[in-house]
């Protein structure tokens, strides 16, 4: 054993900083971090806000890949994740937005008591230091409700200085108008629905990326009381002294350094996975807390029997259309459009309602399925009606589509917002802890198909619409001869398969939910079972929703800040 603390962070990411910030506060309590990845505050394909995508593929990006996938002709694809002080957040695209009210209070239903939009929308608001957008980015499209937004957190939200200037804004917003998306002018007080400019992570004066590192780490790294190690966790160590029916009771964890030795670190109060949705599950599975038949298969003993380690994983697919066009446009266009499952489906929406409620236990059967039956079907039919509520009674948006532009290209991103989809992410073997099988099974039910295709006929008509419509020359990605204007179901089909893309949204795998439906979390964030060990980054967040996920994760970083400075 090298060193003693009291709180060990296992990943110093979007959420282990914040832990790692709000812990180090009392001079008294000594804080380590470990972390694989260093410090990229220099790292232009970081500062840069420019910059999104050039971080992919260097020594800061993990360069995971997926199993093959189903619905993605069976190729395994890339998955990104961060790799340095501050994780995900310094390789992500910043764009800061919560999402609807009632996924959050969804929460509350799945077992978790005092979480729902209400105790949330304060943190959100707590975390964020918002500069409201100057005169000529308001003229670029860029608005806000003063209410919405925290003045004094620790995470700098704005318009980037980039914004494109000029008349594309209104002619966007103009085309979506038409197309019956008025403009939302705020997507963050809880509702999402419409067209909108959106903020993002970053500080506007400074025209640099606010990442975790920047907003948490760097303002305090000079606390004696806070120390980040090079290394990557393999485990937790547990004390022995407990009797066997009591919760397992952690001392500390075992990582590995950046020369290939093993050490542990001795923790006095809590051990604190922050490794991110496709790392934490892992190093609860190497711990001997997960599924028996797992863990076997691994010669790994069971101390704590937990099906859902590692399960409910979801993420959504993204598909890109792109177009050229007849004008070279600088800057950034951060435009977003929401749409319900009444935009998606219209006059048909109460039929597609009705099908698919009683589809509902056939699409459990087959997730469950696919998941080899760590999650029964009756359990995830009880979520998925949970998750139908959401979407055809509380008419939350189920379905995003970005308009961008780069440089004589227009482009539309877009993805599905709820799917029902689900996947898993466990250990290949022990000892391959760098290397975590990512299995999302995107799009393996039907309807999450029909969402992508419905949205992408609707992105696909943004460019048909007028005025926007003027500005397109024709459409290079993929080519109309794939994806003709009237394409069939069929063709789309074809289309979205053959360019699976992950969103990079992965959530869900260490759940914060009641143990009945596969939870892994209480709603303090301690794994059932343990006394003394939380989960604290997005696999503890048990269902998608209409936003992107920092928004969301400062806030429950926050209050997890608070539950273990309470306890
Ligand atoms: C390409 C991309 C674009 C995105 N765009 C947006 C966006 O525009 N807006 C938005 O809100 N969200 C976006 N996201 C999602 C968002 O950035 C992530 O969901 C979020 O940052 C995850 O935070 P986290 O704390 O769960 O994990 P991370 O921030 O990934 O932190 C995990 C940390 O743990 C470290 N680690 C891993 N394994 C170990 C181990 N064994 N031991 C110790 N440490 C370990 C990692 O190196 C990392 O630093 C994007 C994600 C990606 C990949």
């Amino acid at each position: 054993r090298c060193e003693t603390f009291d709180y060990v962070i296992a990943g110093g990411g979007t959420c282990g900083l914040v832990l790692a910030n709000r812990l180090s506060e009392d001079p008294s309590i000594r804080v380590v971090v470990v972390e694989p990845g260093g410090d990229v505050r220099n790292n232009p394909n970081v500062t840069d806000v420019t910059a999104f995508t050039l971080a992919f593929d260097t020594e800061i990006d993990w360069q995971y890949t997926t199993t093959p996938q189903p619905a993605g002709g069976n190729q395994s694809i890339p998955f990104h994740a961060g790799k340095a002080i501050g994780g995900t957040s310094t390789i992500n695209g910043m764009t800061y937005i919560r999402g609807d009210k009632a996924e959050f209070d969804a929460w509350e239903y799945l077992g978790n008591d005092g979480w729902n939009w209400e105790t949330i929308y304060p943190y959100m608001k707590q975390v964020e230091r918002f500069s409201s957008p100057t005169v000529a980015q308001q003229a670029a499209g860029a608005s806000f409700n003063l209410e919405y937004h925290g003045w004094d957190g620790s995470v700098t939200t704005a318009f980037p200085f980039e914004l494109s200037n000029g008349t594309l804004h209104e002619l966007v917003q103009q085309s979506w108008e038409k197309l019956g998306y008025s403009l939302n002018p705020d997507v963050n007080g809880g509702e999402t629905r419409g067209f909108s400019v959106w903020p993002q992570t970053l500080d506007r004066e400074a025209d640099i990326r606010d990442d975790a590192a920047r907003a948490y780490y760097y303002p305090v790294e000079q606390r004696p009381n806070l120390k980040i190690i090079k290394g990557t966790a393999t485990k937790i160590t547990w004390a022995d002294s407990v009797a066997s029916d009591s919760p397992l009771l952690a001392n500390g964890i075992e990582y590995q350094t950046t020369d290939g030795r093993t050490l542990t670190i001795t923790a006095t109060k809590e051990v604190l996975l922050s490794a991110g949705a496709v790392r934490s599950p892992p190093i609860l599975e190497r711990s001997g807390i997960g599924n028996p038949a797992i863990l076997k298969r691994h010669g790994i003993e069971t101390l704590v029997e937990l099906h859902g380690v590692g399960e409910h994983l979801q993420d959504q697919p993204n598909t890109v259309l792109a177009y050229s066009s007849t004008i070279n446009t600088t800057g950034t266009a951060p435009y977003a459009t929401f749409a319900t499952a009444q935009d998606i489906f219209g006059d048909k929406t109460a039929a597609i309602a009705a099908t698919t409620a009683a589809k509902l236990s056939e699409w459990a059967g087959k997730v469950s399925e696919a998941n080899h039956g760590a999650i029964d079907a009756s359990t995830l039919e009880k979520i998925f009606r949970l998750q139908h509520d959401l979407i055809f009674k509380k008419n939350v948006t189920i379905a995003e589509t970005l308009t961008s532009v780069s440089g004589d290209f227009l482009v539309s991103a877009f993805w599905l917002l709820l799917p029902f989809s689900r996947g898993s992410v466990h250990l290949k073997s022990a000892e391959a802890i760098n290397d975590p099988a990512i299995d999302p099974e995107y799009l393996i039910v039907d309807f999450d198909l029909a969402v992508q295709t419905g949205l992408g006929r609707l992105s696909q008509d943004l460019w048909y619409t007028e005025p926007v419509s003027d500005l397109v020359v024709s459409n290079v990605l993929p080519g109309e001869s794939i994806l003709p204007r009237n394409a069939t179901d069929e063709q789309w089909t074809a289309f979205i398969s053959s360019t699976l893309a992950p969103n990079h949204h992965p959530i869900g795998s260490a759940s914060m939910m009641s143990r009945e439906l596969g939870g892994v979390v209480d709603p303090e964030l301690k794994v059932y079972g343990t006394s003394n060990v939380r989960v604290v980054d997005a696999s503890v967040l048990p269902m998608q929703m209409s936003g992107h996920l920092t928004a969301t994760l400062y806030a429950v970083a926050e209050r997890a800040a608070e539950f273990i400075k309470n306890s």
